[in-house]
């Protein structure tokens, strides 16, 4: 297995508060790997660190073996990392055709729809932005995420007000992604990321409190009484 993505001492303080503590993390090439943990535990932080919209504290990140630390956010998606981008950076008055264009850096929108077709959207291609369903701008935004043409997809909470019959339809769609590229997901939905995650890190307070397979994640009484609240 090749590792893809490490960190090492990965740590973030926002004043007193550790947000990510020391953080060593491994992601091998092909995996989807899930990161979970209760409210507040650092899941947004660690893959703002991860992508290069925050700076860290303390540590390492290592993408494909390389020290990509001190590199700004765009010479990480030149890189291969993408983080699809937070609903206020679609353009809500734009096409959602001309959004992934702008994604993918062809603003005179002649950017593949295939990104579009992947997500369920190549319909809407023609659609105005804003005016998209809420779980609709979210899928939106993996299109502008796949549009780069990423070796690594992170996904935060990508399934937030998408119906039963969405989430069905994304499961499959990152199973279509991981044929090709390493998907790092943060999500809520528990059986979402039982049935998708090959491996699930669980994050508590900034630190790991647990990896493993959905299974092991699952029995392991830490994570219960932590997260899972049954402990
Ligand atoms: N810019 C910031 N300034 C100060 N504190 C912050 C900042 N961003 C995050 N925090 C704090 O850091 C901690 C971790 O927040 P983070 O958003 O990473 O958690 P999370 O696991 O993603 O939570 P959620 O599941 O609610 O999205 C929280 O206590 C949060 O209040």
């Amino acid at each position: 297995m090749t590792v893809l993505l490490e960190t090492r001492g990965l740590s973030k303080n926002f004043g007193g508060l550790k947000a990510v503590s020391d953080v060593n993390f491994r992601v091998e090439k092909g995996e989807v790997r899930a990161v979970i943990g209760p409210n507040g535990a650092g899941k947004t932080t660690f893959v703002s660190l991860i992508s290069g919209r925050i700076a860290p504290s303390a540590g390492t990140i290592l993408f494909e073996g390389e020290d990509v630390t001190e590199l700004p956010a765009y010479a990480r998606v030149q890189k291969g990392i993408a983080y699809t981008f937070q609903i206020t950076s679609i353009y809500q008055n734009l096409s959602v055709a001309e959004n992934v264009a702008l994604a993918a850096h062809q603003p005179g929108g002649r950017a593949s729809l295939e990104p579009l077709a992947r997500v369920g959207l190549a319909d809407r291609a023609s659609q105005i932005a804003g005016t998209l369903a809420y779980g609709h701008q979210r899928l939106l935004e993996v299109a502008m995420g796949l549009a780069l043409k990423p070796k690594l997809l992170i996904l935060d909470e990508p399934t937030q007000g998408l119906s039963d019959a969405e989430i069905d339809n994304f499961i499959t769609l990152v199973r279509d992604v991981a044929r090709d590229e390493t998907v790092l997901l943060i999500e809520h939905n528990m059986p979402l990321v039982m049935e998708l995650a090959h491996r699930i890190t669980v994050l508590d307070r900034g630190s790991i409190l647990a990896e493993g397979t959905p299974q092991e994640v699952h029995a392991n009484a830490a994570v219960q009484a932590a997260y899972l609240g049954t402990g």
